[in-house]
């Protein structure tokens, strides 16, 4: 952990491990990954394959898309059949979502994009699918790292039986604060349900990990850096080699926009998840910490259990499956 003082007040930033994923992984980086993964949870990678430009591009989209009369959001629901876009006031008061589902990214971009600009803004689904695409690929190969990690050979042992089917998901988040005042709460404390979450944060701030110590911790903005975290389903999944850790958006400056795209990279809906034997055998006491369970099943637990039947806010899967 670092910190800096700035008007007596210390922030604290965590060190977590920078990797470059351009490059095949060096002993050093593979056990510093390993400690990252198990004490916060979150790293972050540089040389990933995804261009500035493209970043910029789905900002002014999302800047458009957020800008749109709330009545013409509404349409995507929460109270629609489309369920994409998630107005103020269910996660926090100064959060809002579109969802863009795979496999076909296209296809579930355009038909939010005919509700939203009435066919007029070609690009937005282009973009989405560019994005997605590159997204879901960046996925496969963080995943293999991070089973490499966990022990030596488990990313052939385990690949292509346990992993083959995850899909993914993006969420384009925009963050509005009020005129003035102290800071507030973006995004209240969660973790994410995924296997793990590629995050794209712009410069503004405010995304923070809470330690094992209830602490909680900056993860500042860094250009050309994306976050990744693990989520539920890898942790549960690990038996806690891997950890899920909780973290939250807390906005500091009045009256900014703050925009993050996360993606969520998890196993299919049937899946029952079950750490494998050899996963196991890594605790000293051969201990198993979940119960077996179905992976829609933790799905709709958190659905269901959430602050207005958000998913976002509140239990974790040590609540639904923990022994
Ligand atoms: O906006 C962020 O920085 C974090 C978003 C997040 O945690 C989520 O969407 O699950
Ligand atoms: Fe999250």
């Amino acid at each position: 952990m670092s910190s800096k003082s700035n008007n007596n007040k210390a922030y604290y930033y965590a060190d977590l491990p920078i990797l470059d994923i351009s490059q095949p992984l060096e002993e050093s980086s593979l056990e510093s990954l390993s400690k990252a993964c198990k004490e916060w949870g979150f790293f972050h990678i540089i040389n990933h394959g995804i261009s500035k430009d493209l970043c910029n591009q789905l900002h002014s989209l999302s800047k458009c898309l957020f800008s749109l009369p709330s009545d013409t959001k509404l349409k995507l629901g929460p109270f629609s059949n489309v369920k994409s876009y998630t107005p103020p006031f269910i996660a926090s008061p100064f959060f809002e979502s579109l969802r863009v589902n795979g496999p076909d990214f296209y296809l579930s971009a355009k038909s939010s994009e005919d509700v939203l600009f009435h066919k007029t803004n070609s690009k937005f689904s282009e973009t989405m699918q560019e994005y997605c695409s590159k997204m879901a690929e960046l996925c496969e190969k963080i995943v293999k790292i991070v089973l490499m990690s966990i022990g030596e050979g488990f990313e052939k042992m385990f690949y292509d039986d346990e992993f083959r089917k995850c899909h993914g998901y993006l969420r384009i988040n925009n963050y509005s604060t009020p005129e003035e005042g102290e800071e507030v709460e973006g995004l209240g404390m969660h973790t994410d349900m995924s296997c793990i979450t590629i995050l794209y944060q712009d410069e503004i701030g405010g995304l923070q990990v809470k330690t094992n110590d209830g602490e909680w911790i900056d993860i500042k903005p860094s250009e050309g850096t994306l976050v990744v975290n693990i989520g539920d389903m890898l942790q549960a999944w690990s038996n806690d080699k891997l950890r899920s850790s909780e973290h939250r958006v807390v906005l500091k400056q009045p009256c900014v926009n703050r925009f993050s795209l996360a993606f969520f990279w998890c196993f299919e809906d049937h899946k029952v998840i079950v750490a494998p034997n050899e996963v196991v055998a890594l605790h000293h006491a051969n201990k198993r910490f979940y119960s077996p369970f179905l992976c829609l099943d933790y799905l709709k637990f958190r659905e269901n259990n959430q602050k207005g039947s958000f998913e976002k806010v509140g239990f974790t899967v040590r609540d639904f499956a923990g022994i």
